[in-house]
């Protein structure tokens, strides 16, 4: 079953996976660890999967394992949750990208800004309006970098049928809410989509922001769930534990390096005894006294040693705690 754009905008507001793209050891696409780390990240009840992203290492892919990293995912899905796919780099790369998204099963795009380019307001809708006219696909637009949009210019993206929302990079509250009131919720969806974006959740959840993208999922979904239905329930006090003891400590030692937002995330899974393999260049790994603290972090949280699927019933108790 493909999800409609109609549906998605509903769909896709909720906590959204955004998997690492494991490599084996010699440093190719691991489709069967992929395949269960999936799963994993989809035991925890996430509402959207985004393979080949920016933790999915997109810009790091050949045109084959993009292909195999979504139609991975889409099987692994089986129509339960939408599946988007990481587009982007140019005119014509990205509506190929959005064609072999679409042949390998997805139901919708994360359209990345295009690379080296930033043209006005107006050359911006042309070329999300042009990619959107090739594609039955939802698409999703990615508001960072040099992307940034007036108000007005999401109120006429929005009028694109299949265009469905704007995942924001950029955390700017004063322009989202500006935005957010430019469009009808009911059809248009608005995602925190920040490095680390429980670190904005609570402060864009009053602007009716509650979709976000979790790297954290990757390494401690056990908590990044837990810390999603504590902030959809209101339980603060709970929230501001998760935020310093989690939330916090990861950020500082994210910021240390760029490029880490990815690489710790993929460490710290492979800490928890996923089969994730290294990242690839330009990405550079954590160095020695990072690995050695991304690790202490991890033991003050008490987890299980290794990732294991979420038992389902259990997740329901926590949300029926806050019903
Ligand atoms: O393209 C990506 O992978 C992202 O920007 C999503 C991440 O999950 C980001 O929100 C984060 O680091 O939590």
């Amino acid at each position: 079953m493909r999800w409609s754009y109609e549906e998605m905008p509903a769909a896709l507001d909720g906590l959204l996976a955004f998997p690492i793209t494991p490599f084996d050891g010699a440093g190719a696409l691991n489709a069967r660890a992929l395949h269960s780390h999936t799963e994993l990240l989809l035991s925890y009840g996430v509402s959207g999967l985004f393979p080949g992203c920016g933790t999915g290492e997109m810009g790091a892919l050949s045109p084959d394992e993009y292909a195999t990293i979504i139609s991975t995912s889409v099987a692994v899905a089986e129509g339960a949750v939408p599946v988007l796919a990481g587009v982007g780099f140019g005119a014509s790369l990205a509506a190929e990208m959005v064609q072999m998204a679409e042949a390998a099963g997805a139901d919708g795009a994360l359209v990345f800004p295009p690379y080296l380019q930033s043209p006005g307001s107006d050359e911006y809708l042309d070329y999300y309006c042009s990619l959107a006219a090739k594609t039955p696909l939802a698409l999703v637009i990615y508001q960072r970098d040099a992307a940034i949009f007036t108000a007005d210019t999401v109120a006429r993206l929005a009028e694109v049928p299949n265009i469905v929302g704007i995942k924001d990079g950029t955390g700017r509250v004063e322009l989202l809410q500006q935005q957010v009131t430019a469009v009808d919720r009911s059809r248009f969806g608005f995602i925190n989509g920040v490095p680390t974006a429980e670190l904005l959740a609570p402060a864009l959840r009053p602007y009716g922001i509650t979709a976000y993208s979790s790297a954290l999922l990757n390494v401690v979904p056990e908590l990044a769930s837990e810390f999603f239905h504590a902030l959809r329930t209101g339980d603060t006090e709970r929230v501001d534990e998760l935020l310093r003891q989690v939330v916090h400590p990861f950020v500082r030692l994210r910021d240390r390096e760029p490029g880490y937002a990815v690489s710790l995330i993929k460490a710290g899974a492979r800490l928890r005894g996923a089969d994730t393999g290294t990242v690839r260049a330009p990405l550079i790994e954590p160095n020695e006294r990072d690995l050695a603290d991304l690790r202490t972090w991890l033991a003050g949280l008490r987890l299980s040693d290794v990732l294991i699927p979420c038992d389902r019933s259990a997740l329901g108790a926590i949300a029926a705690q806050g019903a």
